[in-house]
């Protein structure tokens, strides 16, 4: 595991050095092909297709957080999220698929991997069958991570191939969001838990949750590589 993150907040911190895949995910190669520009056009394009079926699913879940905060800043903080990523993350989709020819009705019908499902659910029932704080801590390895990969490529890129995916994530606004659901995070587990809250067992487990969402964005970027294992 890298020793460094980017800062993001204390418990996401001890959750990240704890998560066995965390590498494995931010250092993907399908990461690296990002990096050096290498990665196939079929494949960013196969990933974007699904990352748009997944930002549907995503979006839900942080909806249900809406439904599971506590205080009126944690609701505030959850619908600005499913507002982003409603009107904003999911609309760069469509521009990016509909410049390389895929229309927005071809990218509503894609049919959604069995790798996509898997985790977009995974997320979804921690939220269904947990609280606010089940859910976030199986939000925050897509949230956090996406900050750490751009931030990475910025300060490492060889190729500007992909230069406006890794600006979206690297850009001080992408930064800034980071830094808040670190900060929401921490406040939420105060709120609940006391300010001790990294010495009880349940921090333990949440840090499970958020290694197995962790291990779920690894088959996300695998799937990515993989275009011929979609279903028909
Ligand atoms: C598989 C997958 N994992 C993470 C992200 C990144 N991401 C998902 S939602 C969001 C906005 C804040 O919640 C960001 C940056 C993605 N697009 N696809």
């Amino acid at each position: 595991m890298s020793s460094s993150g980017t800062g993001y907040g204390t418990a996401v911190t001890a959750w990240r050095a704890a998560a066995p895949d965390w590498d494995a995910y931010t250092r993907h190669a399908f990461v690296e092909g990002l990096r050096d520009g290498t990665l196939p056009r079929a494949a960013f394009l196969h990933y974007l297709a699904q990352d748009y079926v997944f930002l549907k699913h995503f979006s839900r879940a942080w909806a249900l957080a809406i439904v599971k905060a506590d205080t009126l800043p944690e609701m505030e903080a959850a619908t600005a999220t499913v507002h982003g990523l409603l009107h904003y993350e999911m609309g760069l989709h469509v521009k990016i698929c509909a410049e390389a020819g895929i229309d927005a009705e071809t990218l509503a019908a894609t049919p959604e991997h069995p790798g996509n499902m898997a985790y977009t659910r995974y997320v979804l029932e921690a939220g269904y069958s947990g609280d606010f704080l089940d859910l976030l801590a199986a939000l925050a390895p897509c949230v956090l991570g996406y900050g750490e990969i751009g931030a990475r490529l910025a300060a490492e890129a060889t190729s500007d191939t992909y230069g406006d995916w890794i600006g979206t994530y690297a850009g001080d606004d992408y930064q800034g969001i980071c830094r808040d659901v670190g900060a929401l995070i921490d406040g939420a587990l105060t709120h609940r838990l006391g300010p001790d809250y990294a010495t009880l067992p349940r921090f333990a487990m949440l840090s499970a949750r958020f290694a197995q969402a962790t291990t779920l964005e690894v088959g996300f970027w695998d799937m990515g590589l993989s275009p011929s294992s979609a279903p028909a």
